[in-house]
């Protein structure tokens, strides 16, 4: 490994440490994460002068948020395992320490995958309950760890000082309980368990932590009276008789016994209600583990042992096909566990569907009904396929006429995609609909798919056409409050009125959403943003050549081509002239030009919750300032948003001031004082 592609492996680990530890988020698996830091200790390990102290190999966790409760010292530090991923490095360090401690026995526990929480006692009371951050200094999170059912206020004891350590986590039903009900309020779905237990733990309203319901595995003392501070068993032992919920632990007397207790785990998996992520083995006589020290980040006389990801084998029971929005084909596998005949249960959650991707994929993987294929979930996010391990009597093979409109369908060429081009294709009609009233556009509340689709099925009361054929039709359907009511279309009176109003209220989005949702090929919002910042009224964007069109920052030559094609249809330019006389917003708010920015100069970074990245620059550019694509000593102000990497560290490390939205705007306000 070269000095540059180790620099980047640690950027690459450090921003995916951020999002894990500070954001409670995930963009790869926890298997993939753990071999990325592999590659880093390698590289250490061959060159130790490489290594600085900000190395991901050196810190714990992450960092406090102050939005999580006031910071606090631990008394303890709260310290990582060391990880092991094969049974030899298993048997290599027990044998190691019965070497020097012969009489030394082991407890082997389930590693819960939660997040760590230190409760301290006092006189038998809860005093105070603590998150790791750093290692060194957490978050107070007293209230929080009061809402969580098996955390006692006050334990049957008197000593003085007693200080306990446990895993908070959340149940895989009260994660799925969590998910239905945002799944119902169209809201963001949690990507694991414990992502979302680190989320509420760390947020600021007890109501909140007490309805999702977290829960709590006790697995050390921490620091306490002489008696505490002797047998990891005879502790647990202790605090179970004590009522406390303690991890499932074993006693370990040699190698072998080890092996077997971490095989027995390895085995529960599945049949457990919550997420364990490896078993932790550790010297059950504690004044013997201060003799095998791992470094300053990891806990002595402690080792981790991490089962290989999660794998289950399924059978294809069917396979559905679906028209999307651009009139592709969507192949979706449906299938149960071969071995339990339900759901497979992959990393938290059921799953019963994955997708098949295209022709291409489905012949590769010679996908068919009664077929056997290996189920993962890539990033414990998304399920995929992983090879066929028995082949079904035929492969599966697209059907030749739409399966909505039965028109002949049409092999994109260069691709494995297959099309309905019908433009009047009712599945594509009403997907259309449904993602220009969706939030990424006009973000109408309450307008669905199932209610799109409801919409454009039914006639309207009395006439020969349905209620929406085109976009403009939802801002026609006030016109039809009553029909629309007496037959129960978008609910009774009450919700159909809100529907009305929210598209009401739609008309005065910003008309980027607008162009955004006009479903031209390429055209998203940071196109559609780059494009008006340029032509800031619609209806000139509408007329503009391709010449023009591709002069523009940020357009490509087909990207402009598919928006001339687009507006040269006479029915797309009625539809804007429609809008138009609609009442929806056709022009950019007009934004006064000022000096407030002057000589400053600002990079823009992560994903800005109100704006698009190319609009802060407009702005940024509108008010005297100068944007610049890389943080130096000469960058006054780094403006970040979220999943803000690499720069974010640099800016960080050179002591620059770093802004969010709200800041920028009262820096241009002249609310916010320069420095
Ligand atoms: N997917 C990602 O992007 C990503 C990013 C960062 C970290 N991670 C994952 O986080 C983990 C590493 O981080 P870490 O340092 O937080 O944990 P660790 O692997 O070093 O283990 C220590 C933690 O295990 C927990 N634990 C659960 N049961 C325990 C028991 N019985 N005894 C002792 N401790 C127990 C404790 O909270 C303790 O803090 C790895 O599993 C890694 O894969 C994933
Ligand atoms: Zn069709």
């Amino acid at each position: 490994m070269t000095f540059e592609t180790y620099q980047e492996l640690i950027d690459q680990i450090n921003y995916h440490m951020d999002l894990y530890y500070n954001q409670d988020k995930t963009e790869i698996s926890d298997y993939e994460y753990d071999q990325l830091m592999q590659q880093l200790k390698a590289a250490e390990a061959e060159h130790p002068d490489w290594v600085r102290p900000d190395s991901p190999s050196q810190k714990i966790g992450g960092t406090t948020k102050r939005e999580a409760g006031v910071k606090v010292e631990h008394n303890v530090p709260m310290l990582s395992i060391e990880d092991v991923f094969d049974f030899q490095s298993v048997i290599d360090w027990v044998k190691k320490v019965q070497e020097m401690h012969p009489d030394a026995i082991f407890s082997v526990e389930q590693k819960i995958d939660g997040l760590s929480m230190t409760l301290r006692y006092r006189k038998g009371r809860l005093e105070l309950a603590e998150t790791r951050g750093d290692g060194h200094i957490g978050e107070d999170v007293t209230q929080n760890a009061r809402a969580i059912p098996q955390v006692p206020d006050k334990l049957p004891i008197t000593d003085p000082y007693l200080e306990l350590r446990g895993e908070v986590y959340m149940t895989r039903d009260r994660f799925e309980a969590y998910n239905a009900r945002q799944e119902k309020d169209e809201k963001p779905l949690a990507a694991n368990p414990r992502n979302l237990a680190a989320g509420t733990l760390r947020q600021l309203d007890p109501g909140i932590t007490a309805k999702r319901g977290l829960a709590l595995f006790i697995f050390n003392v921490q620091d306490g009276e002489p008696h505490f501070m002797r047998s990891q068993l005879d502790n647990l032992d202790r605090l179970s008789a004590m009522g406390l919920p303690v991890t499932y632990h074993k006693r370990a007397d040699n190698a072998k016994e080890v092996i077997a207790a971490i095989e027995e785990i390895g085995k529960m998996r599945d049949q457990l209600g919550y997420d364990i992520d490896g078993a932790v083995v550790k010297i059950d006589q504690i004044a013997y583990r201060k003799d095998f020290p791992a470094g300053a980040k990891y806990s002595a006389g402690h080792i981790a042992y991490k089962y290989p990801p999660e794998e289950r084998v399924v059978e294809m029971d069917q396979i559905l096909v679906d028209v999307g929005r651009t009139g592709k084909l969507t192949f979706t596998g449906q299938f149960h566990d071969v071995k339990t005949g339900g759901p497979a249960r992959l990393c938290g959650t059921s799953v019963s569907r994955a997708t098949l991707h295209n022709q291409d994929y489905i012949r590769q993987m010679k996908i068919g009904i009664g077929g056997h294929y290996k189920l993962f979930k890539s990033g414990e996010i998304i399920p995929k396929l992983n090879g066929c391990v028995k082949e079904p009597k035929a492969v599966f093979k697209a059907p030749q006429f739409c399966p909505v409109c039965g028109e002949e369908l049409e092999q994109e060429e260069g691709t494995a995609d297959i099309r309905c081009v019908n433009p009047s294709c009712p599945a594509q009609i009403s997907r259309t609909i449904a993602y220009f009233a969706g939030r990424s556009c006009m973000d109408i509340a309450g307008l669905g798919q199932t209610l799109v689709d409801a919409l454009c099925q039914e006639k309207i009361t009395g006439s020969e056409t349905f209620y929406l054929t085109s976009y403009v039709d939802i801002y026609r359907l006030r016109e039809h409050r009553d029909s629309l009511i007496s037959r129960g279309i978008l609910g009774k009176e009450k919700n159909t009125d809100k529907i009305l109003a929210a598209i009401e209220d739609s008309k005065s989005q910003r008309p980027t959403r607008l162009l955004a949702g006009l479903g031209i090929r390429n055209v998203g919002l940071s196109t559609a943003a780059a494009l008006m910042a340029v032509y800031p009224d619609l209806m000139d964007l509408m007329h503009a050549g391709f010449e023009d069109l591709q002069g523009i920052p940020d357009i490509g030559e087909k990207t402009a081509a598919d928006i001339v094609h687009f507006f040269a249809h006479e029915d797309k330019r009625r539809m804007m002239a429609d809008f138009r006389a609609l009442g929806l917003t056709m022009r950019m708010p007009e934004e006064e030009k000022t000096e407030a920015l002057a000589g400053l100069t600002i990079v823009v970074t992560g994903k800005l919750p109100g704006m698009e990245r190319s609009e802060a620059k407009a702005l940024i550019e509108k008010n005297g300032g100068k944007c610049t694509g890389s943080v130096s000593g000469k960058t006054d102000y780094l403006l970040a948003g979220e999943a803000a990497g690499s720069k974010l560290d640099k800016a960080k490390s050179l002591g620059i001031p770093v802004i969010d939205e709200e800041g920028l705007k009262a820096l241009i306000e002249g609310k916010f004082k320069r420095e």
